[in-house]
């Protein structure tokens, strides 16, 4: 049985409540793992909390942090295949997406390890004659941490190195469908010698173990990556004690396509953009806005190579897109796209579950076209987190630019075309936290990545990243103090 990790023990739920952990590929269990509820969260809460006010962790030399991080890389690079097989078996999504998601991971975990002594807080020019003025970064205290399904451990490691290497105490709450990448990296992390409770995982349900560390006086900071309508409640909860708040929420991500575009490239981009884990992406180009003068042609070979993608076990070499994550979001897909149809949109290729008898044990759905789709419609504004894209068409750049910010996210978009004037004109208009020209869906620790509007607040990766589990704090000092007889 897989355990909860608690200040340095491992344990069962206090309940002695457990899950079965299941394999969306064929519903198999593979794994039962503890469940816990509020009362195992307090205790973690509890420990974070004194690991950090008895400053061991927050104190220590900040390259001895960074060392310990960076002793955490090794591990994962060194477990890498364990980790990526234990990823797809969790998640569906073929194991080359996993290791290429553990090679990014071990890479955020480098990258936060050499930046964790690099700041050596800065000198203000203080406007008060015989004082000085400096500026220092403190770690925040305890960090609630509470992470999604979809790429369980990626989003774990953008929240775990940068605390760690901060100063940082927390306690991580893992999506409870897919917790087994985030049980193997705290056992790396405990083997790596992170001292006792510093970290600490709890695993179960959202509106018992999330809701207490959104709510929990002792937690000073909750860091959520998940869906928007979660994201609301965790913001309206962590206003009990103003605790700081990083939010990592959804996207309905337009791809903008102008006719002057290398249009093979931008065919195969806009596949990338939506199918790469069946659409399970919060960045997918799930909305694809293409010029009227090209839009036959794009449609036609679009659907010519999403009709070929190959469906199947992640574990198997030829196959391209593995299922969905469960039977209630493969639910909420079919109803997503029946609601399209239903608004007018046509079914170009897929928008159905696949017939091959060797998936009927999977939650599949085909990789989907709908084209004839319009901004103001639903399956157009909702993220449909799914193997699906709708194409809308557009006649001038202006309207291209109006039509991707027509959305109450912001998150992320692609322009491709050759024209890079008109690129960076739209660029520059586009509401959005990551816009890339002639490419999609990259990321990387050096940059910052969030979202405008309701994709959320704050950014995880590069110097944000880091910021984000710090306190700013201004020291001033009256280098001759005497009385200055106000009263
Ligand atoms: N912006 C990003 O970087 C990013 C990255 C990955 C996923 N996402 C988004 O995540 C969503 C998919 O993930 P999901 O279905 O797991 O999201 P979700 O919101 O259902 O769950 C996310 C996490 O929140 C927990 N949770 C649920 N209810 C809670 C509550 N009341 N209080 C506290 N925690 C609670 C869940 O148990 C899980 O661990 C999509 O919307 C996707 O766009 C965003
Ligand atoms: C942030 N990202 C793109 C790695 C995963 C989103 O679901």
């Amino acid at each position: 049985m897989k355990k909860m990790f608690i200040n340095g023990e491992w344990v069962e739920a206090c309940s002695g409540e457990t899950r079965e952990i299941l394999n969306p590929y064929n519903q198999e269990v593979i794994a039962t793992a503890a469940e816990g509820n509020e009362k195992d969260a307090k205790f973690a809460i509890a420990a974070a909390r004194k690991a950090f006010d008895h400053d061991e962790w927050s104190h220590w030399p900040a390259h001895e942090r960074g060392k310990k991080v960076h002793d955490i890389a090794i591990l994962i690079e060194r477990d890498r295949e364990e980790l990526a097989e234990l990823e797809s078996l969790d998640t569906g999504k073929t194991v080359e997406e996993s290791r290429g998601d553990m090679d990014d991971i071990a890479g955020v975990f480098r990258y936060f390890a050499e930046m964790a002594d690099k700041d050596g807080g800065e000198i203000i020019e203080s406007p008060i004659p015989n004082s000085t003025s400096k500026v220092v970064h403190e770690p925040v205290g305890v960090c609630g941490q509470i992470t999604p399904w979809n790429y369980p451990l990626l989003q774990a490691s953008w929240k775990l190195a940068p605390a760690l290497a901060a100063g940082n105490t927390l306690v991580m709450k893992p999506s409870e469908i897919t917790p087994l990448t985030s049980i193997k990296v705290f056992e790396l992390m405990e083997e790596a010698g992170v001292p006792a409770g510093v970290v600490n995982l709890v695993l179960g349900p959202g509106d018992s173990v999330g809701a207490e560390l959104s709510t929990n006086d002792d937690v000073d900071l909750i860091s959520f990556t998940g869906g928007i309508e979660t994201g609301k409640k965790i913001m309206q909860a962590a206003s009990s004690n103003v605790k700081n708040l990083a939010l990592e929420l959804g996207g309905k991500n337009p791809n903008i396509v102008f006719a002057d575009a290398e249009f093979e490239t931008a065919v195969d981009q806009a596949m990338n953009a939506v199918f790469f884990h069946a659409g399970q992406i919060c960045s997918a180009g799930a909305r694809l806005i293409v010029e009227e003068s090209i839009h036959d042609d794009f449609v036609i070979a679009l659907v010519d190579r999403v009709k070929n993608i190959e469906l199947g076990s992640g574990f198997d070499e030829s196959t391209q897109m593995g299922p969905l994550i469960s039977k209630e979001h493969l639910n909420k897909v079919v109803n997503y796209v029946e609601n399209g149809k239903q608004e007018g949109a046509t079914v170009a290729v897929g928008g159905e579950k696949p017939g091959n008898p060797e998936l009927q044990n999977g939650f599949f759905y085909l990789p989907t076209v709908l084209t004839d789709c319009t901004t103001d419609m639903n399956v157009v504004q909702e993220e449909g987190f799914g193997p699906v894209i709708t194409v809308e068409k557009f006649s001038t750049e202006e309207e291209a630019v109006r039509l991707a910010n027509d959305s109450i996210y912001g998150l992320s978009g692609g322009v491709f075309t050759n024209d890079i004037a008109k690129a960076e004109r739209c660029v520059a208009k586009m509401r959005m936290g990551t816009v890339w020209i002639n490419d999609v869906n990259l990321y990387f620790p050096q940059a910052p990545w969030g979202g405008y509007k309701q994709s959320g607040i704050g950014r995880e990766l590069g110097k944000t990243g880091l910021e984000e589990y710090q306190e700013t704090k201004h020291v001033y000092r009256n280098l001759k103090p005497i009385p200055i007889h106000w009263f």
